[in-house]
């Protein structure tokens, strides 16, 4: 080959960007983003019940951790329902495609991604009746463009729901049935590596599989606790972090009607089931403003609005 051009060395002169992920994935990836449970909800995550939910019956339901029998019709519509509440919220609701037929939990959306600053953790969920749910869910968020910074693997588990941002620098992860050791590892790892700075570990009672069943945020540094299900160590650091807890003490709201498992919209305003008045009066009267979703079908698989909702993108708490 004829030499036409003296060759030069060129890699001296390339340096490499020297910016943070966190200051370029809005440009390079889209804008997904979430450190809290409160900031202005932006974007959701969804999966309509499809097929799956077809044919669970008094014999079945226990199989799959369903409360019991659920008419797809209804639960359909109530799903509808709350992504219309969401809409008229200017959220914007994404849905999974491909979901497999054969998992009824799938529309608990919030067990399979735990959503951060800098993109989704995929999780793997405990139960066999729910493992490999999460690949529909690594499918969606890649074709949406959501950044993927760890999948679940090894011998952890991790559902998502197990863990609750506080704050940009705090999130309580809870082990138990649902979430081991090495489950929480990885995802303290991950977290660790985005700047976070105070991980709670708790226990999650034997009697329940995650946090959102008895704790939830309502508004900035405000935290509504079962007071019961809520060591004394946990607390403890909340406290010490300038949180305050507002203690909920209906059992039969908490359990039957979900009422903790709510939504916050923006800081101190929440989508809750309805018919839970003594959770709407509780929040009334700390300052929280309400909306309500009747929501009884879905309430027969176990889970509530927390658990169908995984975020996408929440405006960033200030501090
Ligand atoms: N985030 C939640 N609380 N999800 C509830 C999931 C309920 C579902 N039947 C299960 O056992 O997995």
């Amino acid at each position: 080959m004829p030499v036409t051009q003296k060759v030069t060395v060129q890699g001296e002169r390339w340096f490499p960007s020297e910016q943070p992920f966190s200051n370029e994935i809005k440009e390079l990836w889209g804008n997904w983003y979430c450190d809290s449970e409160v900031g202005k909800l932006r974007a959701v995550l969804m999966h309509r019940p499809g097929k799956e939910i077809e044919g669970i019956t008094s014999e079945n339901f226990h199989d799959f951790r369903f409360r019991a029998p659920i008419n797809p019709e209804r639960a359909r519509k109530q799903h509808d329902d709350l992504a219309n509440v969401y809409r008229t919220h200017g959220v914007e609701v994404h849905y999974i495609e491909g979901q497999r037929t054969d998992r009824p939990n799938a529309m608990f959306m919030r067990d399979l991604m735990f959503m951060t600053p800098e993109g989704a953790i995929v999780c793997r969920p405990a139960i066999p009746a729910r493992r490999g749910e999460e690949k529909a869910v690594a499918k969606t968020l890649a074709s949406l463009g959501v950044p993927i910074i760890k999948t679940i693997n090894g011998d952890g588990y991790f559902e998502g729901a197990s863990a609750m941002w506080i704050n940009r620098e705090t999130v309580i992860i809870g082990t138990g049935s649902r979430t081991n050791e090495s489950g929480a590892c990885q995802v303290e790892t991950e977290l660790r590596n985005i700047g976070v700075k105070n991980i709670i570990r708790t226990q999650i009672p034997y009697g329940s599989i995650h946090l959102d069943g008895y704790m939830n945020m309502v508004d900035k540094n405000k935290l509504v606790i079962f007071p019961w299900h809520v060591t004394y160590d946990c607390a403890k650091q909340l406290l010490d972090l300038g949180i305050e807890l507002i203690e909920f003490t209906n059992i039969d709201e908490l359990k039957l009607g979900m009422g903790l498992n709510f939504v916050a919209l923006e800081p101190g305003k929440v989508v809750m089931v309805a018919n839970n008045p003594y959770t709407k009066q509780l929040l009334e009267k700390n300052g929280i403003e309400v909306v309500e979703v009747v929501l009884d079908e879905l309430l027969n698989g176990w889970g509530a609005i927390h658990c169908t909702t995984a975020f996408l993108n929440r405006d960033p708490l200030k501090p």
